[in-house]
């Protein structure tokens, strides 16, 4: 795990609103390596939304820089962002944005067909556990199931980086326990770069590295020595 994917330098981001200015960044210095599960917790408005966003290339820093492997994230205008995005980046979020009148096949189908190199929608499916569920529609899943409906079409297009800000926060513990668990496996299978943002802290025992935010700052960073399986948490 030594190639760095990830490298942040002295990262700033300002918020400017007429008079007010929110120091959402304060100088932030990360790296992460190829296949880590970087697990980032910290106080509402810490900001960890707005570093996973700006390493997603969704908004520009203030000053810094931030470079995925050799490519200099902080000099790219929107359309640089926009093709970076494209080709390496796939994003879950707590609500899962999936099209309510597309089965999940469809779902995961509709990015399939604009990728590169893409898995074949039942392929993404199987590897969340969803296989047998392909034909149902959003309606007939839970919010588990449909979130990892949601993983399996950010990971389609097989990105090198997977950024998930709070994928569990809208579900209760059994459910959440499997969407981490289906993000451990496309990690353990593909390889992908994950990143997640959680206020749920018994999920970074099964991260590769901790990083707590602290006011804009990372002010602390703990390795695990021993990653917990994600079967035995609860919550
Ligand atoms: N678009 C914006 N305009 C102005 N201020 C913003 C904007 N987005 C975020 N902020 C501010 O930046 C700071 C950091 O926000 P951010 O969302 O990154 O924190 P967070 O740690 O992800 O919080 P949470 O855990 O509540 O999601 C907060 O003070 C927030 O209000």
């Amino acid at each position: 795990m030594s190639d760095v994917v990830f490298t942040a330098k002295d990262l700033t981001k300002t918020y400017v609103s007429g008079e007010t200015q929110v120091h959402a960044l304060r100088g932030v210095n990360l790296e992460i390596s190829a296949g880590e599960v970087v697990v980032l917790l910290g106080p509402s408005g810490s900001g960890k939304s707005t570093l996973l966003n700006i390493m997603g290339g969704l908004d520009h820093a203030t000053s810094g820089e931030l470079s995925f492997k050799d490519l200099r994230l902080t000099d790219l205008d929107d359309r640089g962002l926009t093709s970076y995005r494209r080709r390496h980046v796939g994003f879950v979020f707590q609500f899962y944005n999936l099209i309510p009148s597309l089965t999940a096949y469809e779902n995961v189908a509709l990015v399939t067909e604009i990728a590169d190199d893409p898995m074949r929608p039942e392929e993404a499916l199987a590897l969340v556990g969803l296989e047998p569920r392909m034909h149902h529609f959003p309606a007939q899943l839970s919010g588990g199931e449909q979130q990892r409906v949601a993983i399996a079409r950010a990971i389609a297009k097989r990105p090198e980086v997977l950024l998930c800000d709070e994928p569990t926060g809208a579900l209760d513990s059994r459910t959440g326990v499997r969407v981490i668990d289906a993000l451990m496996k496309v990690n353990a299978e593909l390889g992908t770069t994950t990143v997640i943002i959680t206020h749920n802290a018994i999920i970074q025992e099964v991260a590769h590295r901790v990083l707590f935010f602290s006011d804009g700052q990372i002010s602390k960073a703990v390795t695990n020595e021993a990653r917990r399986a994600v079967a035995e948490l609860q919550w």
